[in-house]
């Protein structure tokens, strides 16, 4: 099995703090990925660093086999990512926001571009939503734009940082739906963060805990489960203390 994101002895040090301690884990092809630890453990650094937004103090990560540091561009090219919130245009529609971003997209003639927006509209659920300010919209509505925006340049990785945060049950659901069709129709995969255990439990095959820049688990939940003989959650909350 190919691996699409490998993360090889990477640290961090912010402020003179390790928020990142030594973390090695690969994420391979197919894999829905729960990125799982409580509030300042290290996600979102971690994220940054995998999209090369920051760089580590250590170490290395490469995305389908290419150094993320490196090579940026390169890595990125079939990466979709959301880390933090996405940011949109609020005074400007949903689509116009997406045809913005497609511009990006230099491999595209325009036409391709439109079609493009479109398309990922549909797949997101947002096409009869599409001419509507995005300050109208539920942040539900943002984040499945965000992961339209995602979807622009035919990615076969995203990472998604805490995409549910703040969503209601509702929201919840058609995420998690939204992210398993997209994995099985496209055969994308997925790297998600999340403090919430409970959200991700239902949708993904793989997991690494993390506390305090540390990972403190990685394997798939039959054999987390199994090995305990609890509850994942139970499991989780064992790993945290
Ligand atoms: N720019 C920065 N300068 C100094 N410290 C930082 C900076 N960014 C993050 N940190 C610290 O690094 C640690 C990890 O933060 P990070 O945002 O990666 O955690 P997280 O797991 O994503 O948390 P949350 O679930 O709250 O988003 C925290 O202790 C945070 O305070």
């Amino acid at each position: 099995m190919k691996s699409m994101i490998e993360v090889q002895n990477v640290s961090k040090t912010l402020n003179k703090r390790k928020v990142i301690q030594n973390m090695t884990f690969n994420v391979m092809k197919g894999d829905i990925c729960g990125f799982i630890g409580p509030n300042g453990a290290g996600k979102t650094t971690l994220m940054k660093m995998a999209t090369g937004l920051i760089k580590p103090s250590e170490g290395e990560i490469f995305i389908n086999g290419i150094n993320v540091q490196r090579d940026r561009e390169k890595a990125l090219f079939e990466v979709g990512a959301i880390i933090e919130v996405p940011v949109f245009f609020e005074y400007i529609t949903g689509r116009k926001n997406l045809r913005n971003l497609a511009r990006l997209n230099i491999g595209m003639d325009r036409k391709e571009q439109l079609k493009k927006v479109e398309e990922v509209l549909e797949l997101v659920g947002l096409k009869d939503r599409g001419n509507d300010l995005v300050k109208n919209y539920s942040l539900g509505m943002k984040q499945r734009l965000g992961i339209a925006q995602s979807l622009l340049n035919n990615p076969s990785i995203v990472i998604l940082d805490e995409p549910s945060n703040g969503l209601d049950p509702i929201g919840m659901k058609e995420l998690r739906e939204l992210i398993l069709s997209l994995a099985k129709e496209f055969d994308i995969t997925f790297f998600i963060s999340s403090h919430l255990l409970d959200e991700l439990q239902k949708i993904c095959n793989k997991y690494i805990f993390i506390k305090e820049g540390c990972i403190k688990w990685i394997g798939d939940v039959n054999s987390l489960v199994i090995d305990k003989e609890k509850d994942l959650e139970e499991v989780f909350l064992d790993f945290m203390e």
